[in-house]
């Protein structure tokens, strides 16, 4: 399980953005979140991503009290984690193809690719083609399909989807939604943050609504 408790979170002293929340994201579940625009959510989903220190409260995934965030988290903890975020531009190097793209987690953690790339990026609908272009000459929809099957490429246990279908068209949304479901299916944790509430009835198991 990856669990939040008593998080306490801003990013000014001060006033906090949460103050005293509690999440759990258990294996092969999906929680949707869903809220007002500014009320916390990307803030809950970076903690949950180890890429936001709370002010005060505690993480633990899967029994191991999280100890460090961003750079300072663990590489067993952080690559158990996948992240894939609203905007797929700002979330990938320029001057990479897709194919380095999707790779990249694996170049980085020095792992082996046993296939999952062909297989991601085929569930994904990346072709060949499509995989040696740069981001610049690629859809948004096609870029995010890169970025869901970069963050599904360590085989996370647990993935944080923060808004990740609103820049991309009903078909696009339909095709990553399936895969997410899909690694649920096999014992995934997901959450799943949107503002699209018909969606999050549609994905998750679960949801939540903030204020
Ligand atoms: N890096 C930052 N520095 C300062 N304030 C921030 C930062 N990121 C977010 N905030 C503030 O924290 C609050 C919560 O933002 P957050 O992005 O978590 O909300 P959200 O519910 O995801 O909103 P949206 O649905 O519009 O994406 C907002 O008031 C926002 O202005």
């Amino acid at each position: 399980m990856l669990s939040a408790k008593d998080l306490v979170v801003g990013y000014r002293r001060g006033r906090p953005v949460l103050d005293g929340v509690d999440v759990e994201l258990h294996p092969g579940a999906t929680l949707g979140l869903a809220g007002p625009s500014a009320c916390g959510k990307s803030t809950l989903a970076a903690v949950l991503a180890l890429l936001l220190e709370p002010w005060s409260g505690s993480v633990t995934l899967d029994g191991q009290p999280v100890r460090g965030f961003r750079h300072r988290a663990p590489a067993t903890q952080r690559t158990a984690i996948g992240v894939v975020f609203q905007q797929p531009r700002l979330a990938v190097e320029p001057r990479w193809t897709l194919d380095a793209v999707v790779r990249a987690p694996l170049v980085a953690s020095r792992r082996r690719d046993d296939g999952i790339v062909a297989e991601l990026t085929e569930a994904v609908g990346l072709t060949r083609e499509l995989l040696a272009r740069r981001p610049h000459e690629v859809s948004d929809g096609q870029l995010q399909r890169a970025c869901l099957a970069r963050a599904l490429v360590l085989r996370p246990r647990y993935l944080i989807c923060d808004e990740m279908t609103s820049m991309v068209d009903a078909s696009t949304t339909a095709l990553l939604v399936r895969l997410v479901r899909s690694v649920a299916a096999e014992g995934t944790g997901v959450l799943a943050v949107s503002h699209d509430d018909a969606l999050l009835e549609a994905w998750a198991d679960d949801v939540v609504r903030w204020r």
